[in-house]
């Protein structure tokens, strides 16, 4: 009877799981048998439990997926506790836009965010704007991962959690992950050069072992998102700072948009709302209005 024991599945390609193991060990396995009758595909994040056919080569059969609590489509991945939106201050000027729909699609998948501007150590004309994010109700944090200013910070906010860092491109995302990792490097570009074998093509999800039960998912940057199936009615309900303020306008079914005697308006006006959030808001719930797709 071979041993059983539990791991993290780090990595999907072609048929083969790679298992990052209680005994250390990354495992190489295949998911027999069950899943196909159970129609449970597994997914880089699911926590398994793998019998060990050969030890010597670390190899292995995933026997059991254990229940997950969430999962995303994009990227695949399974038990998720939370997502870091990175942007830059500036170089590139960050598109405000783009970071609500992304926090829309977040706060709809249930997934907690947390907003981090880095290029700090560039003095641009746009932080007030960044800063406003603080209001929001998502944790804002500012950094330079050219300085390591924040860093510390980064580290407490990942530690023991399964993180996806998402971004556009060019934001810093890579520097950021190498200011936190400096020491896991060496063991993830093992890992890589392993699995990879001339696969360099194809951009496969993946979760890097920090340390302890800290993993991170870095997913390639994005220039757009869209995000459907919301009704124009309910898009206040994905806006934390503008959801706080549900029924509580004159009128009852206030969407904070043409109505008058709204407080959510009358908070923007006071500051207490980011300006470009609502703006925001309105502009994605017009489109949703019209039925075009943002
Ligand atoms: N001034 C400044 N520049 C930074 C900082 N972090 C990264 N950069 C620079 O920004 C550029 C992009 O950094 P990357 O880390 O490659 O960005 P990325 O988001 O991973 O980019 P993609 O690979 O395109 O997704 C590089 O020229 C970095 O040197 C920072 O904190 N301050
Ligand atoms: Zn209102």
């Amino acid at each position: 009877m071979a041993d059983i024991i539990s791991g993290k599945i780090i990595k999907g390609i072609g048929g083969f799981y790679y298992i990052d193991a209680e005994d250390g060990h990354l495992y190489e396995c295949k998911a027999k048998g069950i899943f196909r009758n159970k129609k449970i595909k597994p997914l880089v994040g699911d926590n398994v439990n793998i019998e060990i056919l050969d030890p010597e080569n670390n190899l292995g059969n995933i026997v059991e997926i254990l229940p997950r609590f969430n999962s995303l489509i994009r990227p695949a991945v399974a038990n998720v506790d939370q997502t870091i939106i990175i942007f830059a201050v500036s170089e590139p000027e960050p598109n405000f836009n783009l970071l609500d729909r992304f926090l829309v699609s977040m706060e709809k998948s249930g997934v907690e965010t947390i907003i981090c501007f880095n290029k700090t150590d560039l003095s641009p004309d746009n932080m007030e704007a960044c800063r406003s994010y603080s209001k929001s109700g998502y944790e804002t944090i500012f950094i330079s991962a050219r300085e390591g200013e924040g860093i510390d910070r980064l580290r407490e906010i990942i530690k023991d959690r399964t993180t996806v860092f998402a971004g556009p491109s060019g934001v810093g995302k890579s520097s950021t992950l190498n200011a936190i990792k400096p020491e896991a490097e060496a063991q993830t570009g093992a890992i890589s050069d392993k699995i990879k074998r001339g696969k360099h093509t194809t951009r496969h999800s993946e979760l890097m072992h920090i340390g302890g039960r800290t993993y991170i998912m870095d997913t390639p940057g994005f220039s757009s998102l869209y995000v459907d199936s919301i009704e124009a009615e309910d898009l206040k309900e994905y806006f934390p700072d503008i959801a706080a303020y549900t029924g509580k306008c004159r009128f009852n079914m206030c969407n904070h948009v043409s109505e008058p005697d709204c407080l959510v308006k009358q908070a923007v006006a006071d500051g207490e709302i980011s300006r470009i959030r609502y703006e925001d808001y309105v502009m994605i719930y017009n489109d949703l209005k019209e039925k075009r797709k943002w």
